[in-house]
């Protein structure tokens, strides 16, 4: 299976200009999750946002796959947040952002 997988948080600029978002054609889709993280198998934590799980793409790269379920607007605000910061700051105690998806019921970043 081909995982498309976004280089970078690309649509940042458009955060930062408190405009809309367009990742529609950067999407990786729940299916595409289901895989990496075998049906969402085991379970590596719990946060504010959602459940993060274990996965794997297929170079074998280990992710932590950060799910957010369907919720409020506000949650959903506060994840995008988060991925724009976490695609801009690289530092060895900071796991970088792998990639994010996002169709119209989840939203996760790898
Ligand atoms: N990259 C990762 N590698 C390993 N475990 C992770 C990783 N990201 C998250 N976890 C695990 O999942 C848990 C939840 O992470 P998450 O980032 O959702 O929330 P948090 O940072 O603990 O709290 P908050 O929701 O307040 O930000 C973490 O406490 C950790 O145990």
């Amino acid at each position: 299976m081909h995982h498309r997988c976004a280089p970078k948080w690309r649509h940042h600029q458009e955060l930062q200009n408190g405009g809309k978002y367009h990742l529609e054609n950067k999407k990786f889709t729940y299916k595409e999750l289901e895989f990496i993280t075998d049906n969402f198998s085991k379970i590596i934590g719990e946060g504010r946002f959602g459940t993060v799980y274990y996965g794997h793409l297929e170079d074998a790269t280990k992710v932590a796959v950060k799910l957010l379920i369907k919720s409020s607007s506000q949650g959903k605000e506060d994840f995008l947040s988060e991925a724009e910061h976490l695609s801009r700051v690289h530092h060895k105690n900071l796991v970088s952002l792998v990639c994010y998806c996002m169709d119209e019921d989840h939203l996760a970043l790898l």
